[in-house]
């Protein structure tokens, strides 16, 4: 099994990078790539550290060694969000950052399975996903947005109202990765009964989470550790289910039937050649019906946006 992190010098990258050094299974090779010169010895660095993962640095404009071989490719290259900005005001820069590493990858390592970090996820995962059309080589079931840390910021503010373990919580996440488009069905938390008051803060508090790091961040900044380890999970999960193992869940963004939006995040049952089987969404309150309606137009138009930047 080949890893490839892309971006991975950054403040997401490095993290990722460190988890998947100890997490992956043995006799993993890890790929990290940044046009950043420090990249090889990040790898460098985490080749000390003693695995049975085989690890790689790359840098500099051309991806491909990096890319050769690979069976999952994580992409967290591009810029981060800064106080007073909106995850679509970081379009300009990593639209292009994300098609010209799409690019390298249709070349390079086509049949791999892409999990595309680099914001804003409503609109980058759909300018991979047309440039893999383009290339030919498109594949819906291979094709993800990490939506995760919405998943396990969920669990923990979930786990903190309720006093018990984290772990024991496991909250689907359905929508996007922007504002209203993230969706936390709290009513399908066993032992949640929460109040109506306390479901509206908790879901705008999940919803502004990113912002929330941000602002704390005060300029450094966005999630970069917890969405290192987000990653790491969604990842993880991923080469699990690849590696034949039955029942692997995970909430992600992916393009299904359409029935609210090209792109959807939603639980998808994950196998050896990526997305299995899509999942129904379940049972919705009337306030998640309501959230869910309210949030359509908003991620079609992030949607479009990015179909139009490869194909207009
Ligand atoms: N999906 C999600 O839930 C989350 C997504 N993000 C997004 O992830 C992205 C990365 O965030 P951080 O790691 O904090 O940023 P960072 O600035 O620390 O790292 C980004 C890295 O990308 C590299 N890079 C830039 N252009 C590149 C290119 N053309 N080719 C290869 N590498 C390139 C930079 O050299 C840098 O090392 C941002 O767009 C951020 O908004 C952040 C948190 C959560
Ligand atoms: O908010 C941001 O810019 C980074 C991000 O996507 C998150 O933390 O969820």
């Amino acid at each position: 099994m080949k890893v490839a992190v892309l971006g991975a010098a950054g403040g997401i990258g490095q993290a990722l990078a460190l988890l998947l050094k100890t997490q992956l299974p043995a006799g993993s090779d890890l790929a990290l790539y940044d046009i950043a010169p420090v990249t090889p010895g990040v790898a460098v660095d985490l080749s000390h550290i003693p695995t049975a993962v085989n690890i790689k640095g790359f840098s500099g404009e051309d991806a491909k060694p990096a890319l050769e071989g690979a069976d999952i490719v994580l992409i967290s290259a591009g810029v981060a969000r800064k106080p007073g900005m909106d995850r679509s005001d970081l379009f300009n820069i990593n639209a292009g950052i994300v098609k010209n590493l799409i690019e390298q990858v249709a070349t390079t390592c086509p049949k791999a399975c892409i999990g595309i970090i680099t914001n804003p996820v409503n609109t980058t995962v759909a300018i991979a996903a047309e440039v893999l059309k383009k290339a030919g080589v498109y594949d819906k079931n291979k094709l993800f947005g990490i939506t995760t840390l919405d998943i396990i910021r969920s669990n923990t503010f979930v786990a903190e109202l309720l006093n018990v373990a984290p772990t024991s919580i496991e909250v689907p996440v359905i929508g996007g990765h922007s504002g209203v488009t993230i969706l936390p069905l709290l009513s399908q938390v066993p032992g949640a009964n929460f109040s109506a008051e306390t479901i509206e803060k908790l879901t705008s508090r999940i919803q502004n989470a990113g912002t929330e790091v941000v602002e704390a961040k005060a300029g450094g900044g966005s999630a970069t550790l917890s969405m290192g380890q987000a990653a790491a999970r969604f990842c993880l999960s991923l080469i699990s289910a690849m590696q034949g193992n039955q029942n692997v869940i995970e909430c992600t963004y992916v393009e299904g039937e359409g029935e609210f939006a090209r792109f959807f995040a939603q639980p998808v049952k994950l196998g050896k050649n990526g997305v299995e089987a899509r999942l129904p969404i379940g049972d919705l309150s009337p306030f998640e019906e309501k959230a869910l309606h309210g949030m359509l137009d908003v991620l079609k138009a992030d949607i479009t946006l990015g179909e139009n930047f490869i194909n207009n």
